[in-house]
């Protein structure tokens, strides 16, 4: 019988980090040697990142307003091009730059490298130049992961057209781990995961993220990370961690089990 691709093994363990826009200025030696104890139990790495601070500095210097619905930035024609700039541009290869100077080899893509991830327009009259992820294209991945290299993935994606779109990245993130079939997606962000009326959420289920999107304790930026998570959680991937920088916060699972 001949195998599908969807039904090959795979020979390793595959983790997604994203590293959140509000905390990459942070990173320090510990989330590196991290990696490194990662990589040296067999675990192949691949980090997608976002930019949301920078973005929004490029943004006010040029006097482009935006906004942001449910988490999403609202992105204009004049604003995809900062965002595509700013993202490829700045932020990749200076993460980039980081991984290498640590000792770690790592290479920067976006969605138009080795058509990646291609797009569509989300939903044109409310967010304007917003990507919704079509196919994820994984070659390019595995080639770089056999060869112990860090894809480092910026979240800007490509049309059929080969124009640019904004995606979430932690939209971006959840599909990348869902095409790799990754065992597990942490989502790095600047707080130490879900608080709820103050109280630090260990372990929570679904659930319990619509409840609290309803009664607006989940909200702006944290809401495409819960929405990442219970994509993934659907799709089969056991537990989702949103963490800050010392890797601890919330684990999501469907039973609320401590992974
Ligand atoms: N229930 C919640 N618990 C913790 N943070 C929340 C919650 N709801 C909204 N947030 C906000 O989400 C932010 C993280 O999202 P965001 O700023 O987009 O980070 P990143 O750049 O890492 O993606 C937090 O700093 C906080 O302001
Ligand atoms: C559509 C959309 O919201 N795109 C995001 C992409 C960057 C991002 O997600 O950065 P963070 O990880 O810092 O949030 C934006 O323009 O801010």
């Amino acid at each position: 019988m001949t195998m599908s691709k969807s039904m090959q093994p795979i020979a390793h363990k595959r983790q997604v980090i994203k590293l959140g826009g509000s905390m990459l200025d942070e990173l320090s030696e510990s989330f590196f040697d991290r990696v490194k104890e990662l990589q040296q139990a067999g675990i192949q790495l691949l980090i997608v990142h976002g930019g949301g601070p920078n973005i929004n500095e490029e943004l006010a210097a040029r006097e482009i307003t935006s906004s942001v619905i449910n988490g999403f930035r609202v992105t204009s024609e004049e604003a995809i091009g900062v965002v595509q700039s700013i993202l490829i541009g700045q932020v990749n290869p200076a993460l980039v730059h980081r991984f290498n100077e640590q000792g770690v080899k790592a290479i920067g893509l976006s969605g138009f490298d080795a058509n990646l991830f291609t797009c569509d327009l989300l939903d044109f009259e409310t967010y304007g130049y917003v990507g919704e992820i079509q196919h994820v294209q994984t070659d390019i991945l595995d080639s770089l992961l056999s060869a112990d290299v860090i894809p480092v993935i910026s979240c800007i994606g490509a049309t059929a057209a080969g124009e640019p779109l904004n995606v979430n990245a932690d939209t971006v993130a959840s599909q990348i781990a869902l095409a790799v079939e990754a065992e597990s997606l942490l989502l790095v962000t600047d707080t130490p995961g879900i608080r709820i009326q103050n109280q630090p959420q260990a372990n929570v289920m679904p659930e319990h993220i619509h409840r609290w999107i309803e009664t607006e304790d989940i909200y702006g930026g944290m809401i495409p990370k819960v929405q990442a998570a219970m994509d993934c959680l659907e799709a089969g991937i056991p537990s989702v961690q949103i963490v800050g920088q010392q890797l601890t916060g919330t684990v999501i699972t469907n039973e609320g089990a401590i992974v």
